[in-house]
């Protein structure tokens, strides 16, 4: 609840900030979204270090993400492209701070896991997203509902081969 209240008001900042709407009523509470925490525990990979086993390159689905978490492993590309390409920095952690992304609208930031350390990696993370009617049209021109987009880039996590739904996980529709 305090994270959601916590993305809100953030949202609300930067629309000030930047001039445009970027609440535009669809978060509305009292309807139902996809807004979600989720728990992510990465088990030891001691012969994968430096490489994405953690978590696959992707940007996030929603309005914003709060992540926590002390450990290592966290990177963005600086470069945008492949993720074979791509300029990988580390994001470091610092105590008592959350990491803040913001999701497609503004469009979020592509990142992922690399495994870089000799234990297991736990982390937090609230995701923001609109209610589920909420409606967005992207770059193609399509016309989504929030709900159907967000299970449209679902499948594509759990797809085998991330090569093959690059384009989804990377956010460039
Ligand atoms: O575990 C992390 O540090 C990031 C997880 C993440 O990017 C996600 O779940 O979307
Ligand atoms: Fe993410």
């Amino acid at each position: 609840m305090e994270c959601n209240r916590i993305g809100l008001m953030i949202l609300g900042c930067l629309s000030k900030t930047l001039d445009c709407d970027l609440l535009e009523g669809k978060h509305d509470p009292n309807k139902q979204s996809t807004s979600a925490t989720a728990l992510l525990h990465y088990p030891v990979q001691p012969h994968n270090v430096g490489k994405s086993g953690g978590h696959v390159a992707h940007t996030d689905v929603g309005s914003l993400s709060i992540l926590f978490s002390y450990q290592e492993g966290l990177q963005i590309s600086r470069s945008g492209g492949d993720e074979a390409d791509a300029e990988w920095l580390y994001i470091k952690p610092k105590p008592d701070y959350a990491v803040i992304n913001v999701g497609h609208k503004l469009k979020s930031s592509y990142h992922r896991v690399v495994s870089v350390q000799k234990e297991a990696r736990a982390s937090v993370i609230y995701f923001l997203r609109p209610q589920m009617d909420a409606t967005f049209t992207d770059k193609e021109g399509k016309e989504w509902t929030s709900v159907d987009y967000h299970d449209m880039k679902f499948n594509a996590f759990r797809h085998d081969k991330a090569e093959e739904v690059h384009d989804i996980l990377r956010g460039d529709c």
